[in-house]
């Protein structure tokens, strides 16, 4: 059986998602759950291209100790800089260079010849390594780039001292057998080259970013990056989590395994889904709502027989757990703190404080309190760094009558703590909230997208909402969960406009 190492690049690629933007707590909340999950490598950022990335970074390589923390930087010394800075006080430390070498990049994005392109990707990793003893090279758009040419720059950049070389198919466009062929070509025409370990990176613009890596791996790749989910640029990257169960799984058949701990699978993709706001098709594999469910009668007869007639993968496997209620009204302190270490979190006073008065605040208004609703609103407390000294959200009151627009009167209390009071109609009574907010604040906003979903099931389920908007022409995500709809949907419009104000402070 031969290790495949598991290269994460969730925070990196993974927030290059449209409308993803993650605040540091975010970041390094998601860098925490990763070390849980086991992956060998992650990617935390690329810290020259924002003073906040860097910080994000930087606090995540100074907290994670078991998983090796990369930095991405372009080949040129100022990005080099910024991400051996951001990593240095890492246990495990990695600079990840990256130029591209297909005919199209070079020629018309970098605008420089081929010979030019060696030149800057040998110097810059000679440069890297004389800072970092871990440097990745990655060849960007390697599966539309020459092969004899490709060759040549990865020999060299071996030489300079790069210990990984990575061959992306940065658009998603190539094939399994292509792919594989690449990977194959480069094993034998590669001086030196089974002194790296080589690795895909796949993404899914034609649904291939699986089967692409796993065709890389049949010959010869030793390292799989990829994102949770499956998030990232476009249409994504390849889905560790299923790699990893697909390599589990099928053991009789792929003789490659990982240190990914699997039943850490469904919180790490929770935690993702929850602070990105990118929801989890009910379909998806491994992680989808559906993946344990069976629908129709035949299928739940065999189920009931001998669960294995249509079950490969357990739920326990990927840890997936049953919804049991545990706590109430009457629940204690220790209880509650008890609950919380089995869900996987670790606060401070303060926000075990803050976390038990909205617990209780709940249970007052909710009969039920499942695992789901605590998972989700300790999410949200630990990751907060919105409700000091911004805008905050005093009080509001909706009237709705049908045949009138509806109107809101709402009262925020500013960044400079004073209270304004305003009041708008709307068409409906989202919009008349959000209308009179954004008269209350200086920032020009325009909404993008609006999500309303439910956590769990019953008519007193929580309501999350994630929104989308341009705050002074800048994408920015908002999130919040409350037990009312209006409640969640007026917190996450304050939360998006809050991110900005305190990326502003942060740039
Ligand atoms: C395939 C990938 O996923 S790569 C990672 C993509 N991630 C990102 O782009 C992160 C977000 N990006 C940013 O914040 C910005 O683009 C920054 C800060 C990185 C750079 O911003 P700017 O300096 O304004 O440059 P801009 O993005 O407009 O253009 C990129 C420049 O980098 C050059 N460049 C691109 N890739 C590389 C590389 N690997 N090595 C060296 N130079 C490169 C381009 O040729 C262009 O140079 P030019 O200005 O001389 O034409
Ligand atoms: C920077 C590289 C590895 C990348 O993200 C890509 O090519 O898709």
């Amino acid at each position: 059986m031969t290790q495949i190492k598991i290269f994460d690049t969730t925070l990196r690629d993974g927030e290059q998602s449209p409308g993803v933007n993650l605040n540091q707590l975010e970041k390094l909340e998601i860098a925490k759950q990763l070390e849980r999950l086991g992956v060998d490598v992650m990617e935390a950022g690329f810290p020259a291209s924002s003073q906040g990335d860097f910080d994000a970074v930087k606090k995540i390589a100074d907290t994670v100790k078991n998983s090796t923390v990369a930095a991405l930087a372009r080949a040129n010394k100022h990005d080099i800089d910024r991400a051996y800075d951001a990593i240095k006080n890492a246990n495990k430390k990695r600079i990840h260079v990256f130029i591209a070498t297909s005919p199209i990049h070079m020629q018309d994005k970098l605008k420089k010849t081929p010979e030019e392109v060696t030149k800057t990707a040998v110097e810059m990793v000679s440069y890297a390594k004389s800072k970092c003893e871990d440097v990745e090279f990655s060849a960007e758009d390697a599966s539309r780039s020459d092969l004899e040419f490709m060759a040549t720059v990865i020999e060299k950049v071996i030489e300079a001292g790069a210990t990984v070389v990575n061959l992306p198919d940065t658009v998603g466009y190539t094939t399994p057998k292509e792919y594989g062929e690449m990977f194959r070509y480069m094993k034998e025409n590669v001086k030196n080259i089974d002194q790296v370990d080589l690795s895909t990176h796949c993404h899914d613009d034609l649904g291939m970013a699986m089967a692409n890596s796993v065709a890389g791996v049949q010959n010869g790749a030793t390292q799989v990056e990829g994102t949770i989910n499956g998030i990232g640029e476009r249409a994504g990257n390849v889905a560790l989590e299923e790699l990893a169960v697909a390599f589990e799984i099928r053991k009789d058949f792929y003789p490659y395994y990982t240190e990914m701990t699997l039943n850490e699978i469904k919180r790490t993709s929770d935690i993702i889904s929850q602070l990105t706001g990118m929801a989890v098709p009910g379909n998806k594999a491994v992680v989808g709502r559906n993946a344990f469910s069976h629908e129709s009668g035949i299928h739940q007869d065999g189920v009931l027989k001998n669960a294995q007639t249509y079950e490969i993968i357990t739920p326990e496997m990927v840890g997936v757990q049953s919804n049991n209620l545990v706590l109430g009204k009457h629940s204690g302190r220790h209880a509650f703190q008890d609950k919380i270490a089995q869900l996987g979190f670790d606060l401070s006073e303060e926000k075990l404080s803050e976390a038990f008065l909205a617990f209780k605040q709940l249970t007052d208004r909710k009969k039920e309190v499942t695992d789901d609703d605590l998972f989700v609103i300790l999410t949200d407390i630990q990751t907060d760094i919105s409700h000091r000294k911004q805008y905050q959200l005093k009080t509001f009151q909706v009237h709705y009558q049908t045949d009138t627009s509806p109107s809101a009167t709402v009262e925020l209390i500013t960044p400079d703590n004073e209270t304004v009071k305003g009041n708008k109609t709307g068409s409906g009574s989202v919009e008349a909230l959000y209308n009179t907010i954004e008269s209350l604040i200086s920032e020009n906003i325009e909404l993008t997208d609006f999500n309303l979903s439910s956590i769990g099931k019953g008519k007193d389920a929580l309501a999350e909402v994630h929104i989308s908007m341009l705050v002074d022409g800048e994408h920015v995500n908002g999130r919040s969960t409350a037990q009312d709809v209006l409640e969640a949907a007026s917190a996450a419009f304050i939360n998006a406009v809050n991110r900005v104000f305190i990326k502003k402070k942060l740039n």
